[in-house]
């Protein structure tokens, strides 16, 4: 759609009078999006970052950006042609393009870029070889979700893409079906793809993901580990085809002197989770991807952005480093799974959060259950109190060795732990398969964190539940989750939705910090014989102590 359709759609029923501006197209007069720089550099543009939502939770300023967004005043101008003027050839074009628009406006997929092509129905209409086919079908992907109809045509283009689907939405697949495409098969020239992701989890279970889908190709698919990243020899890499990596790990090979890892190769880098890959803050990564897209350095490489929120940075970004990409939404941009039924929970104060998590279980709890908190500390304190409940129940967070992470995520995926306590870690990407219910413990700093916790449950077209818990502290920060909630269809109540905006400042601040919290602890004082001021070590009473090491106490093994 060009400047003129939007400007047409825009004024639809409005009449205008002829006067001396009839011949500009009105369109290249709009003036809502301002110049961009010459070239939007990394370190340059954390003046230029939106916030990821505004205090409803979604960015209106934004939308109209998205929307008005491919609007420049530098097209040519089309002279179009009166209908009774049209040959054949362009009238079917036209009645086709009208077609292909009503499909995608009844899949919500939402598209911007030239010549795109049209979103298949099933994947045998995809121009691939039948293994990939065959892999997919054994994988349990009979049909296609609504990204990958839309995405995998594109990529398989060799077109760069920015994509933003719903959590849970298959947007994993939807770029490693043409990243298999395109790679064909191993050719021991190095890398040739690299897919960065925010944790190692997540790494994890893409490369697992790049497995399922390349089955029968023989690739080498490599996650950097912290063993390797001492041992790593450059010789090694060359085997290797496909790397999915942390920022981190991979910036640490490339910073070795000399270089243990050459990205020189590469033709796909895809940026998973983009959104947070590009913020900036503390402990972001940002300088990170700045020098993996400078260690790419193949003029042709071609980049794919995913996530399920993004920011106008990312937009804006897109626009001046990648040539002819296009840029696909499906569903509300920044929107919370419609699949999960969401419920904000008024507790009071941290004591009525054990009370109200323990009321759940009473009524029957269904795992697997994810439960997020604040920090790492907060999961161990609450690990402590909800080991003697007679739950299977673990933490995972950064403090715990990668060996320990890897163990916890394993049993959870078995089923051996019923109820995980996680921090943000966890909250993005990681899919373990039928997550019931998603119990905000401690309220979430930013509606964005709230769209990736939620969206752990509800995901491949299953249904789940969130229940988010706010004490009196959290209320002030109510409203923009309390937007997030309505916009996804479900009921809140309406005095959350007119609690007063906190201002841009302090909704800033919360992001980066999470407010102060009282220890999540009931253990009477007399009790408390050794608790350490940041909460870290509950001493067990005496008779759970041998408990605990007859193995009667359930739960899991926190150090
Ligand atoms: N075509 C399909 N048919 C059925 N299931 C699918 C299909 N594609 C993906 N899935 C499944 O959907 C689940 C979610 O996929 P995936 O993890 O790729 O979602 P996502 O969009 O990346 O989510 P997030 O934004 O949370 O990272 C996975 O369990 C995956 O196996």
């Amino acid at each position: 759609m060009d400047a003129f359709d939007i400007f047409k759609k825009l004024t639809q029923g409005a009449r205008f009078k002829r006067n001396s501006t009839r011949s500009e197209n009105p369109a290249s007069t709009f003036t809502y999006k301002t110049a961009l720089p010459e070239k939007v550099k990394l370190e340059d543009a954390e003046q230029s970052q939106a916030q990821p939502e505004s205090d409803e939770g979604v960015d209106v300023d934004e939308k109209a950006l998205t929307l008005l967004g491919t609007i420049t005043s530098d097209k040519p101008k089309l002279k179009r042609k009166k209908p009774s003027k049209l040959s054949n050839e362009e009238r079917e074009k036209i009645v086709h393009e009208q077609a292909v628009n009503r499909t995608r406006n009844q899949l919500h997929i939402n598209v911007s870029g030239s010549d795109i092509p049209e979103p298949i129905v099933s994947f045998d209409q995809l121009s691939i070889p039948t293994d990939l086919i065959v892999n997919l079908k054994r994988a349990g992907y009979n049909e296609p979700t609504t990204i990958q109809k839309q995405c995998i045509t594109v990529m398989l283009e060799g077109r760069q893409v920015l994509a933003c689907a719903p959590t849970g939405s298959g947007k994993t697949a939807a770029f490693v079906v043409p990243l298999i495409h395109h790679l064909k098969g191993p050719q021991r020239k190095g890398f040739r793809a690299v897919i960065v992701c925010p944790t190692r989890e997540l790494a994890r279970q893409t490369q697992r993901e790049c497995l399922l889908l390349s089955l029968g190709r023989g690739f080498r698919i490599h996650v950097i580990h912290k063993k390797a990243l001492t041992q790593y020899a450059p010789k090694s890499s060359q085997k290797f085809d496909l790397l999915v990596t942390t920022p981190n790990s991979l910036c640490y090979l490339l910073k070795q002197e000399p270089p243990v890892i050459s990205l020189a190769n590469v033709e796909w880098l895809i940026i998973d989770e983009a959104d947070k890959l590009f913020e900036t803050g503390l402990n972001s990564f940002r300088d990170q991807m700045e020098e993996i897209l400078l260690a790419c350095s193949n003029k042709d490489r071609k980049i794919g952005m995913f996530s399920a929120t993004l920011t106008t940075f990312v937009d804006e970004w897109c626009k001046e480093n990648m040539a002819d990409f296009v840029r696909i939404t499906v569903g509300q941009k920044n929107a919370a799974t419609d699949l999960v039924d969401q419920q904000l929970l008024f507790v009071g104060n941290e004591g009525g959060k054990l009370l109200a998590f323990r009321d759940i279980v009473r009524k029957g709890l269904q795992p697997p259950v994810l439960v997020f908190v604040q920090s790492k500390d907060r999961a161990q304190q609450l690990f402590s109190e909800l080991i003697f409940d007679g739950i299977n129940v673990d933490a995972i967070h950064s403090d715990r060795t990668q060996t320990q992470r890897d163990n916890t995520v394993r049993c959870f995926r078995e089923g051996k732990i019923w109820v995980l306590i996680c921090t943000e870690l966890m909250a993005r990407g990681i899919d373990f398969k039928g997550v019931n219910l998603v119990i905000n413990y401690d309220f979430p700093t930013s509606a964005i964190s709230y769209i990736h916790r939620v969206g752990r449950a509800g995901r491949a077209g299953r249904s789940g539940k969130a229940i988010t818990f706010f004490t009196l502290e959290d209320t002030v920060n109510v409203r923009s989750i309390a937007h997030v909630i309505r916009q996804s269809g479900c009921e809140v109540p309406e005095y959350m939705l007119t609690i007063k905006k906190r201002s841009k400042r302090k909704l800033k601040k919360l992001k980066s910090r999470a407010p102060r919290r009282e220890l999540i602890n009931t253990t009477p004082a007399y009790q408390l014989d050794k608790l350490s001021t940041n909460g870290r070590y509950v001493k067990l009473p005496k008779g759970d102590e041998k408990k605990k090491k007859k193995g009667t106490v359930k739960g899991g093994n926190l150090k």
